[in-house]
């Protein structure tokens, strides 16, 4: 079994070795594995339970304060699953994996998602609000009221300098970082592509984006463009998603793929196009016959392989 996992695309984070670690153990853990399918669910699920990640427990906070996590997953054989805007839900890859795996559908959504969750054995009702992430969105003067009150006050916070895949190159200077040292950024999405030599498998798990408004779903549960798998290999996107989602970045990784391309050629080609079109901040890692590979126009993005 061969495993590729990353830990979000974003600025250079101020602990990189205890995160290279989890992400290396994740990878292990994936490598350990039956089935490809196992693999990624099992790497994923490491980091989902880490709070230094956002996915899971860690996850990033939305405009009334909760914590909602979304996740797809897709196989070689194009059978596909998402989930998306659970609060209480720590594992939501393996939400993703029942609605692959368990229904007729492709993508189960909010409360029903944390019912299905419940009825398949995944723990819901976790708390997934870290204390830095409570204080950091309590000490932004939290909206009240309706839909158009939270607009006004994501404005000026969604997407700016301190939610670094976000911001891309540019929106994320030092400055902004510095004066957020204290505060968990929001880069770190997860996602995991696994081979066993014959078929693959890839899935992308997150708290989305800080600051967005309640109920957004950005690209991680949307087919193509947060995840994507056919017989030529597979991909999992990090990074700004609503930009993401304007080029359906891993679709395109896999199509350069398909084409030809070894799995490091297509992760550049695709984030090299990516930033061509939306001049925004994403990573990608790829796997396909003969290698993983990762590419990423932000500060760092974090990955590991493991071969088993
Ligand atoms: N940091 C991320 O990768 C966030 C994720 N792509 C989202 O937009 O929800």
């Amino acid at each position: 079994m061969r495993v590729i996992v990353h830990g979000g695309a974003g600025g250079v984070p101020d602990d990189p070795e205890p995160r290279q670690a989890v992400l290396d153990e994740a990878a292990a853990t994936g490598a350990e594995r039956a089935t490809p399918l196992d693999a990624v669910e099992a790497a994923v699920g490491v980091l989902e339970s880490d709070p230094r990640f956002n996915a899971g427990v860690g996850g990033a906070v939305q405009s009334d304060g909760v914590v909602r996590t979304d996740a797809g997953v897709m196989t070689s054989d194009r059978e596909i699953g998402a989930a998306c805007s659970m609060p209480g839900v720590e594992h939501a890859a393996s939400v993703a994996r029942v609605v692959r795996s368990e229904t007729p559908h492709v993508f189960v959504s909010g409360e029903h998602a944390v019912d299905l969750a419940d009825e398949f054995g995944i723990e819901t009702g976790v708390d997934l609000l870290t204390d830095e992430k409570r204080e950091r969105y309590e000490k932004e003067d939290p909206p009240r009221g309706s839909p158009r009150e939270h607009l006004d006050w994501l404005a000026s916070r969604f997407g700016s300098g301190d939610d670094q895949a976000g911001g891309g190159s540019d929106e994320g200077g030092e400055e902004g970082r510095d004066g957020e040292k204290d505060a968990a950024p929001d880069h770190d999405t997860v996602g995991a592509v696994a081979t066993d030599g014959e078929t693959f498998a890839a899935v992308t798990s997150t708290g989305g984006r800080s600051f967005a408004l309640a109920g957004r779903v950005g690209d991680v549960p949307q087919v193509g463009s947060g995840f994507f798998c056919t017989e030529g290999g597979g991909a999992s996107a990090t990074g700004a998603g609503e930009d993401i989602a304007r080029v359906t970045l891993s679709r395109r990784a896999v199509r350069h793929l398909e084409e030809g391309l070894g799995a490091q050629a297509a992760a550049d080609r695709a984030i090299d196009e990516f930033e061509e079109i939306t001049g925004s901040g994403a990573g990608v890692i790829v796997l396909g016959d003969d290698a993983a590979g990762s590419a990423f126009n932000t500060e760092g993005m974090q990955t590991s392989v493991a071969d088993r």
